[in-house]
C-alpha cells in the first residue's frame, strides 16, 4: 500500500468525516446520529473480520439453534448479531432494536436509551458463508415518536419514514454504502487503516440495465407476469441473469450497473422471501435515493406499512425504467382480471 500516495490524496474522506459533514448542516444536531452510526460501522468492521477468517476461526457451519424464521442459525448470523446488539446498545443512543435473528423487539432500558430505531439484518446472505462466498449486513434507521414511551409502532412504521439506511457488504472489498437522506455514497474499508474511505460518491443507478437478478429455480411458481419481467418491453434480447443469493450483493450489483433485482412472490410463498423491515426497506430506501425504485407487485415498497416485525413482501427494485415496465406488465394484469 502507498501511504504516501493517500496521504497526499484530498478526498481522504473518512465515514465519520461524511457523517460529520452532514451533520454540520443541521445546527440542532447534538451528534446523537453520529455516534450511532460511528457503532454500526464498528460492528461492520468486526464482522468483516470474522467473515474473513471464518474458516480459520471455526465460525463455519451451524450453530445449533433455529430463529425465529424457521432457518438453522449459522454460527456467524449468531455472533454478528451479538455484536451488532452489543455496538448499539453500547453507543446510548437506541431505544428499540429488530434483528432478523431476534423473535422479538429488544427495548433498550431507559438508563441507557436514545431516540434511535434500528432494524437490521446482521448477517445477510447466510446460505453463502461457508463457501466464502459474498454476505453481507443490513440496517435501517427510525426516530422513536417518544423515548419514554416507546412502543412497537415506533417500527412498524412505513419504509418512507426512515432516516437512514445502509448495508455493508463483505466480498472482494468491504464497502459499506449508506444514505442519511441525501443521495447515496459509498465507503470501502482500507484493511491496512481500518478506515471506511469515500470511494464511490452520491451514487445514481443507471436508468435501464441489461442485468436482471432472481432465483430461476422458483420459476415454475410463478404468474405469467412475474415470467415476463426478465424481458424488455421494446423486444430487444433478455437481460443476462446474475444472482448469488445474498441480498447485499445482488442489489450492491443492481445498484451500480442497472437492472433489476427481484424476488418476486410466487405460489409456493405468497407473500415472497424477503423481509419488509430490515430487508426490503432499507435496499428500497437506498435504491429510490440512487434515483431507481422500489415495486412490491402492487405498490410503492417504502409506502408498506408491516403488522408484524418480521412480516415478508415480494420486492422487485433496480433502475427507473426497468422498475417502470415491470409496473406496466402488473397494471396490465390487473386490469384483465375479471
Ligand atoms: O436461496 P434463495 O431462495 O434464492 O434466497 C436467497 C435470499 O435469501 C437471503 O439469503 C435471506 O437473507 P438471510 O440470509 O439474511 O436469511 C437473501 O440474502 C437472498 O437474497
Ligand atoms: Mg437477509
Ligand atoms: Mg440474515
Amino acid at each position: 500500500m502507498d501511504h504516501a500516495a493517500v496521504a497526499h490524496r484530498t478526498d481522504l474522506m473518512t465515514i465519520t468525516r461524511h457523517v460529520l459533514n452532514e451533520q454540520s448542516k443541521h445546527p440542532e444536531s447534538r451528534g446523537d446520529f453520529t455516534i450511532l452510526l460511528s457503532h454500526i460501522v464498528l460492528g461492520c468492521k468486526f464482522v468483516c473480520s470474522a467473515v474473513n477468517k471464518a474458516g480459520l476461526a471455526k465460525l463455519i457451519g451451524l450453530a445449533g439453534e433455529t430463529n425465529v424464521q424457521g432457518e438453522e442459525q449459522k454460527k456467524l448470523d449468531v455472533l454478528s448479531n451479538e455484536v451488532f446488539i452489543k455496538a448499539l446498545i453500547s453507543s446510548g443512543r437506541t431505544c428499540i432494536l429488530v434483528s432478523e435473528e431476534d423473535e422479538e423487539a429488544s427495548f433498550v432500558e431507559p438508563t441507557n436509551r436514545g431516540r434511535y430505531c434500528v432494524v437490521f439484518d446482521p448477517l445477510d446472505g447466510s446460505s453463502n458463508i461457508d463457501c466464502a462466498v459474498a454476505v453481507g449486513t443490513i440496517f435501517g434507521i427510525y426516530m422513536v415518536k417518544d423515548k419514554d414511551k416507546p412502543t412497537l409502532d415506533d417500527v412498524l412504521q412505513p419504509g418512507k419514514n426512515l432516516l437512514a439506511a445502509g448495508y455493508c457488504l463483505y466480498g472482494s472489498s468491504c464497502m459499506l454504502v449508506l444514505s442519511t437522506g441525501n443521495g447515496v455514497n459509498g465507503f470501502t474499508l482500507d484493511p491496512a487503516l481500518g478506515e471506511f474511505l469515500l470511494t464511490h460518491l452520491d451514487i445514481k443507478i443507471p436508468k435501464k440495465g441489461k442485468i436482471y437478478s432472481v432465483n430461476e429455480g422458483n420459476a415454475i411458481n410463478w404468474d405469467e407476469s412475474t415470467a415476463k419481467c426478465k424481458f424488455p418491453k421494446d423486444g430487444s434480447s433478455p437481460k443476462s441473469l446474475r444472482y448469488v443469493g445474498s441480498m447485499v450483493a445482488d442489489v450492491h450489483r443492481t445498484l451500480l450497473y442497472g437492472g433489476i433485482f427481484m424476488y418476486p412472490a410466487d405460489k409456493k410463498s405468497p407473500n415472497g422471501k424477503l423481509r419488509v423491515l430490515y430487508e426490503v426497506f432499507p435496499m428500497s430506501y437506498l435504491m429510490e435515493k440512487a434515483g431507481g425504485q422500489a415495486f412490491t407487485g402492487k405498490q410503492r415498497a417504502l409506502d408498506l406499512v408491516p403488522e408484524n416485525i418480521h412480516d415478508r413482501s415480494s420486492i422487485f427494485l433496480g433502475s427507473y425504467d426497468d422498475i417502470e415496465e415491470i409496473k406496466a406488465l402488473y397494471a396490465a394484469a390487473e386490469e384483465k382480471k375479471p
